[in-house]
């Protein structure tokens, strides 16, 4: 090899590195390890490979971290795993150590960061990272309390997957931005406010313990039992040696620990043909493009439908039918496209709507139809409103699709349907049935007030900033909202609130409407009210378990809804306390222990609301 192609391996790497701490990778991870390794043949001292590929916070304050963070050196095979474990053996022999034992965890694919308590601050080079405390004023969540070391930004998995995956390509692009960016687009700030960006110390994660052999032979069933209950973005399972000695006597490379090892598990990929694009048109009116290929074996399912994101995928690889592509599924329902192997065919973009033939126009890598009337947009209006609703099944987007054939296209009128209706557009007389009492359901069930109003599809607002929004304007006075009265509220913007306010206009009828169907909404507080409160479980999130003494549970959490905190069904990251009554599952308190969560009694939460009332 010449000096001229290490060169150019090497820049190669730098773009896919830069484009990949962007969150936007331009390579597979193995794709890009194989090249790593090929540069380490070629050229085993090249300064690239002795050092933690750097990722840059431009503006950011620089912070020194007190031990490097470094990256971690890769197992994607049973040799790979084997010579490390042979060599932590080794390692141990010479200290007299009978037994040696591995620490599992999941590897959590994020951004990496590192919170002593007071500054939280990103890799950045392993030695000096960027500060980002302002993260946790953005919102994110840190799992078991601040100052627990080093660990990793992540985003709910399967939140992501149900909320976010249409506006993001991969998670880590969702993380990447929230940090990096002072101002926040929509999504992001809606999955700050449902609590879903996480940051998540290693000491907090699920993990197991288990010799040198075990973890040899039984590598695969080890790493499906650690990934099978984490709701977030793994790419690995990291094996740490849990004896220090030993540890501090392995030490460091400059690029990795030699104590650990990260056992890759890579999407599995499958190689297909493209018979043909469907362009699909959601509910603000992207026009996607799904493509259809020949039936592929992929993870035990036969794929037959592979996303290409955006439109823009298409048109710079110029897929066509009959090119070739390699596609990619790692936990998505619809796999990915991963990359174009050969283009071959015509490549035919739409200029016109699949549903409503008006022209489409392009917005970034995005192809658009612009007509509000677009049939398939209001499909999608519509699935949304029971998809964000979230009291009453039954509403799928074929339902919806056959209703609107019959003629009933906007909230107002499926309001209005009876059981007969519903017959005598051909549903079967159960469905019939089912759709009827769905309707019914969905006004009577108890449902917050800014699901009910973010269910409209209003432009710019999601769950989060309507919950924001609710906080200052009451709902029965929303649909005559000035922008200024939103611009003033924080974290909406001018741009943001001028559409938020024309989006409710265009939308008031309806919305007026539906408010006089009497919907059962339970409010928002506002927070002129919410000045009156000052509770020490105002904002907190609080589980109730097991059989109360006090009184019922219902009325317990009643009460600590009524003092502002956030009464929630199951422990997850964002839950503050659990308060056990009697007969408490073991599961809800490992899992609280896990996640950090306090643990109370039920007496301990009285007396906690107690000494907090003045006059006590
Ligand atoms: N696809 C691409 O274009 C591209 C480009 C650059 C890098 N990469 C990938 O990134 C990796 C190298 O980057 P890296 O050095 O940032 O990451 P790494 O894969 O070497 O991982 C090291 C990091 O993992 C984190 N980590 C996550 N879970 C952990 C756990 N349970 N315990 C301990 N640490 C944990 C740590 O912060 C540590 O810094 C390679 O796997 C490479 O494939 C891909
Ligand atoms: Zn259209």
């Amino acid at each position: 090899m010449t000096q001229t192609t290490t060169d150019e391996l090497v820049d190669l790497l730098t773009a896919y590195n830069q484009a990949y701490r962007q969150g936007s990778p331009m390579v597979e991870d193995a794709t890009y390890d194989a090249l790593v390794e090929r540069l380490r043949t070629i050229a085993p001292d090249h300064p690239f490979l002795k050092a933690v590929e750097p990722e840059q916070f431009p503006g950011r304050q620089e912070v020194r971290h007190p031990a490097p963070m470094l990256s971690i050196e890769k197992a994607y095979t049973r040799e790979q795993l084997e010579r490390f474990v042979a060599r932590v053996r080794k390692e141990a022999d010479a200290m007299g150590l009978e037994s040696v034992a591995f620490r599992l965890t999941p590897k959590l694919d994020g951004l990496a960061g590192r919170d002593d308590g007071q500054v939280f601050a990103t890799r950045g080079n392993g030695r000096v990272g960027y500060e980002i405390s302002s993260a946790f004023e953005k919102g994110v969540v840190p799992i078991g309390g601040r100052g627990r070391g080093v660990g990793e930004i992540v985003v709910v998995k399967s939140y992501f997957d149900q909320c976010m995956a249409e506006f993001f390509e991969h998670p880590r692009n969702m993380v990447v931005g929230i940090i990096s960016s002072d101002t926040l687009n929509e999504n992001a700030r809606t999955a700050l406010n449902d609590r879903k960006v996480h940051f998540v110390p290693y000491s907090q994660v699920f993990s197991m313990v288990v010799d040198g052999a075990r973890l040899v032979e039984e590598t695969r069933s080890l790493v499906e039992r650690l990934l099978a209950d984490v709701d977030y973005p793994t790419d690995g399972v990291v094996a740490d040696v849990t004896d220090e000695r030993l540890k501090e006597r392995m030490g460091a490379t400059a690029h990795h620990y030699r104590w650990q090892i990260a056992i890759k598990t890579k999407g599995e990929t499958a190689r297909t043909t493209v018979t043909g694009i469907q362009w699909q048109v959601g509910r603000t009116g992207n026009v996607t493009p799904v493509m259809e290929v020949e039936p592929v074996s992929l993870s035990g399912a036969t794929i037959r439908r592979v996303t290409a994101h955006h439109a823009g995928n298409i048109r710079n690889a110029g897929i066509g039918i009959g090119t070739r592509i390699e596609i990619i599924r790692s936990g998505e329902v619809i796999p990915k496209l991963e990359a174009v192997l050969e283009a071959r065919g015509e490549l035919r973009l739409p200029d016109a709507c699949p549903s409503c033939s008006q022209p489409l126009t392009w917005q970034n890598d995005f192809l658009k139809c612009t007509n509000s009337a677009c049939r398939a947009q209001i499909e999608q209006r519509l699935s949304h409103w029971f998809r964000i609703l979230g009291n009453a099944d039954w509403f799928g987007i074929k339902t919806v699709q056959k209703i609107v054939d019959n003629g009933h296209d906007s909230l107002e009128a499926i309001y209005r349907l009876s059981e007969t209706d519903y017959t005598s557009m051909g549903f079967g007389p159960v469905q019939s049935k089912n759709l009827a009492e769905a309707i019914v359901i969905s006004r009577t069930k108890p449902v917050e007030d800014w699901r009910f109003l973010a269910a409209f599809g209003i432009a710019d607002l999601g769950t989060g900033d309507s919950r924001k929004l609710l906080a200052h304007v009451p709902l029965e006075k929303i649909v005559d909202v000035e922008p200024d009265a939103i611009i003033r509220i924080k974290g909406f913007g001018d741009k943001t609130s001028g559409r938020i306010a024309e989006s409710i206009g265009a939308m008031a009828g309806t919305i007026r409407h539906m408010i006089d169907l009497g919907f059962n909404l339970q409010r928002t507080p506002l927070v002129s009210e919410q000045a009156a409160v000052s509770s020490p479980i105002a904002e907190k999130g609080i589980v109730f378990t097991g059989k109360m003494v006090h009184g019922s549970r219902q009325a317990m959490q009643d009460q600590a809804r009524a003092l502002g905190a956030r009464v929630q069904t199951a422990v997850s990251g964002s839950t503050d306390y659990l308060v056990c009554g009697q007969k408490v599952g073991a599961s809800k308190m490992d899992k609280a222990e896990r996640l950090g969560v306090a643990i109370l009694t039920e007496s301990q939460y009285l007396a906690m609301l107690d000494d907090a009332t003045p006059g006590h």
